[in-house]
């Protein structure tokens, strides 16, 4: 199947007025790990904006989850993607900071979201994956996920928007050590860093659960089992907006003037010699672990 994003149809949990229901988008390139081709990064906007009107449509709607296909969550973006979706070459800077604005426009649109976010991450989040996973509110890893932002070992910063985004998650020294340590985190690890919001309570008796089944086990079915839908839309309103004195377009303005910021850094790192030399040496160990 050719590599796609697409909106699964609703689930509903809960009982009468407290009725909920979460949408669930899907990330689809397994061979890949679900790293996102272009035409993805393009689709997962066509997917937020589906989103976005059906929380206009459907007052129950209180969530929506992010997930990868088979077992991973997403290994950013797709390296091999250029001659599938464009004939531009994927290291050249006017590729980066096209591919950096589609991805910085796509994470504003996930994070002003009338409804809770939530990261479902099996497999790896890695790269801009794990960029992704951070933009969520609420991040939920099954026992066997990792994570890691490995871009300092790539010689880049982030491209996806997670500078600015760990800034105002964690506040700067926590934001650095994530940035510059590039480590892949268990779950474990990730939750005690607070990276992951949610990991299973019992990970060995869980060990073979999936993330979209905690979710729906521990969010939708024992965390959220006694919050009115309407509550939970409002808390959402009232979170974005005390983002900023002047309320939720000053903050999604602002944190957009800092993305502006970090892609310049982003395209003028990416395909430079430490970048290249990074790739070469990712490659060859690639190969060396498959002989
Ligand atoms: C925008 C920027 C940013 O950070 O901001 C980025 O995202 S740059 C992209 C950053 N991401 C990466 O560099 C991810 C590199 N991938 C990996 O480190 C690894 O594949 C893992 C994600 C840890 C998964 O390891 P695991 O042992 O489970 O599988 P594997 O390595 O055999 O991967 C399965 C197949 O998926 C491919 N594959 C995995 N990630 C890929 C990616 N991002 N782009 C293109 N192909 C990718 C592998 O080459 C392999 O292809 P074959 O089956 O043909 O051998």
């Amino acid at each position: 199947m050719t590599p796609h994003v697409r909106v699964l149809p609703l689930v509903a949990t809960g009982l009468g007025s407290k009725t909920k229901h979460y949408a669930t988008i899907q990330l689809h390139n397994p061979i890949r790990r679900n790293a996102l081709t272009p035409g993805m990064m393009t689709q997962l906007r066509e997917a937020l904006l589906e989103v976005r009107a059906l929380a206009q449509t459907h007052e129950s709607l209180v969530a929506v989850v992010v997930a990868g296909a088979n077992g991973s969550f997403c290994s950013g973006f797709d390296l091999t993607s250029k001659t599938a979706d464009t004939d531009a070459d994927t290291l050249d800077p006017a590729f980066a900071a096209h591919m950096s604005k589609v991805m910085h426009e796509n994470m504003l649109l996930l994070h002003g979201l009338p409804l809770v976010s939530i990261a479902a991450v099996d497999g790896f989040a890695l790269g801009g994956g794990a960029e992704l996973m951070s933009w969520c509110d609420f991040r939920v890893m099954s026992p066997s996920a990792r994570t890691g932002f490995f871009q300092s070992k790539m010689g880049v910063v982030p491209g996806w928007g997670a500078g600015t985004r760990l800034r105002s998650l964690f506040g700067a020294s926590h934001a650095l050590r994530l940035l510059t340590t590039p480590r892949i985190l268990s779950a474990f690890e990730a939750h005690q860093l607070n990276l992951a919001t949610h990991v299973s309570d019992a990970p060995e008796a869980d060990a073979a659960i999936s993330a979209a089944q905690l979710v729906h086990r521990d969010l939708f079915e024992r965390d959220f089992v006694d919050a009115y839908p309407g509550a939970v839309r409002a808390m959402k309103r009232v979170v974005l907006d005390a983002g900023h004195e002047d309320g939720v377009d000053a903050y999604i303005a602002g944190l957009r003037r800092c993305l502006e910021r970090e892609r310049a850094e982003f395209v003028g790192l990416w395909g430079a010699k430490d970048n290249l030399e990074a790739i070469k040496t990712a490659l060859a160990a690639s190969k060396k672990s498959k002989l």
